[in-house]
């Protein structure tokens, strides 16, 4: 962050470096860092009427309080109202001043989900104030997506003094507004971050309401300006034609111990086309998981090398994916003669200035690493192709730093996540599209089992049986919204659980607070089969291939996105051995968790899963289901908002013909800075 900004902003150190962990940079950046959800302390809920699930505010006088050391330290309080219904509240960290605040006779405000506990119904961290200080809220009050030590009130206050920084004025010409009927970028912003007292939640949620429309429209519109522009810009490059005389790659494929499919040989060929043009390539490799596209960039990887002296760099978005196919390049090219060489951030000095140096002479044409790769004391000595991994969950300046190494390089763009092929060719702005549409022959069929988190002792006999015929197993916690915490402590907390149940077995534990070294070591360990069962947070989601791994267990599926538990799902069924995901969930479970599971149950194919999420997931559920899986995008989500997306791709071409000054003026809000824009 500048610090003109953080002045103008009145931020503290400790603050701004918070925001920067949320890639919160500029004004506009927060004053676009929209609510996540909405909590209505505008009135209280008697507890009998509270539904488990919801979130709201009860108030009670505390009936009971206790610190608790089995299973673990815990205070527990009981509040109970006029109503005559009690409820628990618990509360895993605890200062001494909870203890005062929930002292026996107090009466206390409490504000949190209702959920079902193992003695009633209960509240876990709920927020608490004294009930005689506190004044009903006059309007929904707005949660923010925000990070480990970031607290709402100061994000609030944040986000508050870049709205007043900002000059929201409209910058759409009048002709283009009256056509699109949607209500200013300046209102719009109000009511999403102050809403007014008349608006409810219902309203508020639904991702149809027309402040959230603008927004969204405002978003595709910066989204299809970038890419258009990248575009051009690419268009007048020129990279250095790559014909490869076939001598390595049929090398390689004599090797493998398959054959390509023909969606893999399909997609080779476009490639292969694409390399040997002058124009820079940027094309987008998609395919389902599994679907085998680490082999197809494999062997464009091998075109380009073909070619005397020149350079070839992978890149992943993790320390975790990016090593997986660092091993994978290894074992395929070092029979060919072919050394690769590893850079990522957790390098020693010593061995990162070695990897430079040998990439800065040519003495080393392939280099496999995450963004590190792109440092600017990395230099290649002859680079040509560029193949990124997963490239929406890069920012915007990792982007940027990809480009300035090669402006006039092939690119190609891997992709697990799906998109129907037409609507990401207007999505990418007519970027070219190659798409793996079928899977390697003899998978055996994942079975995915539904059943209820009380029945775990049953999966976890499952998991022994599993792991006795020397297969290996995952157990995936999910991610708990805005708690890192929460969701490491569920993780221990279940690793520990698993390891007092099955003794016999060597459980590991890998999560996203854990040093990237130490991730990587943990996740070695599983991938040489001497770790049973890796207990995970879903930081292995995307791209963990261990062909012995035939069991998937995903706790509290029903919380999950569709795309997220396919993702998980095709990290088993990679090899010959059946395979088995568990889903468990917790009851109640909503109608949009039961249709999710139904979906997943029935269906494998991720394009089925994706057109059917879009069914479910009506414009109602926009709130709390911000998922987008595609580059760039946070409010605006491909499976519902299409027409806004064509009326954006629509409009791109006309305003960069007719109004440059508006193009330039809505990338600076939207991707930060004037350059931002130049990474797409
Ligand atoms: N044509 C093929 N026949 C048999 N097995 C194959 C074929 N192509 C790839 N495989 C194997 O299938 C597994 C999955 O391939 P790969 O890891 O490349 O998938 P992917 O498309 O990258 O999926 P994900 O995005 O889920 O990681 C690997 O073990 C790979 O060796």
């Amino acid at each position: 962050m500048l610090p003109e900004t953080r002045q103008l902003l009145k931020l503290t150190d400790t603050t701004a470096a918070k925001l920067e962990k949320l890639h919160l940079h500029s004004a506009w950046d927060l004053a676009l860092h929209l609510p996540l959800r909405y909590e209505d302390e505008t009135q209280i809920v008697p507890i009998a009427a509270a539904a488990v699930g919801e979130i709201c505010q009860v108030e009670g006088v505390v009936v009971y309080q206790e610190v608790q050391f089995k299973p673990r330290k815990q205070l527990i309080a009981r509040i109970q109202d006029g109503s005559g219904a009690m409820l628990n509240l618990r509360f895993i960290h605890f200062y001494p001043s909870h203890q005062k605040q929930l002292a026996q006779g107090e009466t206390v405000r409490v504000l949190g989900e209702i959920k079902r506990g193992y003695f009633g119904d209960e509240m876990i961290h709920p927020k608490i104030k004294s009930a005689e200080k506190s004044d009903l809220a006059q309007s929904l009050t707005p949660i923010y997506p925000t990070t480990n030590g970031l607290n709402q009130p100061t994000l609030r206050k944040a986000v508050q003094a870049a709205l007043n920084a900002v000059d929201v004025s409209e910058i759409l010409p009048d002709t283009v507004l009256r056509k699109l009927k949607l209500p200013s970028l300046a209102e719009s912003l109000r009511t999403l971050h102050h809403p007014p007292p008349d608006l409810d939640m219902k309203t508020l949620a639904n991702g149809a309401f027309p402040a959230w429309q603008r927004l969204k429209f405002d978003e595709l519109l910066a989204q299809q300006l970038s890419m258009r522009l990248a575009r051009q810009r690419r268009r007048s490059g020129h990279a250095k034609s790559l014909v490869g005389n076939g001598f390595l790659s049929e090398k390689l494929l004599g090797n493998l111990p398959f054959r390509l499919t023909a969606a893999q040989e399909k997609v080779c060929a476009e490639i292969r086309a694409d390399l040997a043009k002058s124009v820079p390539m940027h094309r987008l490799l998609q395919g389902d998981v599994g679907s085998g596209k680490t082999i197809v960039a494999a062997l464009s990887a091998l075109v380009a090398l073909e070619n005397d002296g020149v350079q070839v760099a992978v890149m992943a978005p993790t320390e975790i994916l990016a090593e997986q196919h660092f091993i994978k390049f290894k074992q395929w090219f070092e029979p060919l003669g072919i050394s690769v060489a590893w850079l990522s951030g957790s390098l020693k000095k010593k061995e990162k200035d070695q990897a430079k140096a040998a990439l800065a002479d040519g003495r080393i044409r392939l280099a496999v690493g995450t963004h590190a790769l792109f440092q600017h004391d990395v230099l290649f000595d002859n680079l040509a192709l560029v193949i990124v991994d997963e490239q929406h969950r890069f920012g915007v300046a990792q982007r940027l730093a990809l480009k300035n190494k090669g402006d006039d390089v092939h690119q190609l763009m891997m992709s697990a996540t799906p998109i129907p092929r037409t609507l990401a060719m207007s999505f990418f702005a007519d970027l070219d599209v190659s798409s793996i549409d079928e899977l390697p022959p003899n998978r055996t069929p994942i079975k995915t089992k539904l059943v209820n988190h009380l029945r775990r002792a049953e999966v976890e006999g499952f998991v022994l049986n599993t792991c006795q015929k020397g297969q290996q197993a995952y157990w995936v916690c999910p991610l708990i919204e805005e708690s890192e915490t929460l969701q490491l402590q569920t993780a221990t907390e279940t690793w520990q659980n698993l390891q007092a149940a099955l003794p016999n077995l060597k459980i590991g534990l890998v999560h996203g607070r854990m040093k990237p070294a130490e991730k990587a070591a943990v996740m070695a360990e599983f991938v040489s089969g001497s770790l049973n069962v890796l207990v995970a947070t879903t930081v292995i989601e995307v791209g963990v291939d261990v062909p012995n791994a035939s069991l998937m267990v995903i706790e509290h599926a029903e919380r999950m996105g569709l795309a997220q538990l396919h993702q998980l799902r095709g990290r088993v069924g990679r090899g010959a051995a059946a395979s088995t995901c568990v889903l468990l969930f917790a009851e109640p479970l909503g109608q949009i968790s039961k249709a999710r599971l139904k979906v997943i149950y029935e269906h494998t194919d991720g394009f089925e899963i994706a057109r059917q999420d879009l069914e479910i997931r009506g414009p109602g559920e926009f709130l709390g289901a911000r998922q987008s899986g595609a580059p760039m995008l946070r409010f605006a989500d491909l499976a519902t908002d299409v027409p806004l997306l064509e009326q954006a791709r629509q409009l791109a071409p006309r305003l960069i013909m007719e109004y440059p000054e508006v193009v330039e003026k809505h990338l600076e809000r939207w991707l930060g800075s004037k350059e931002g824009f130049l990474a797409a």
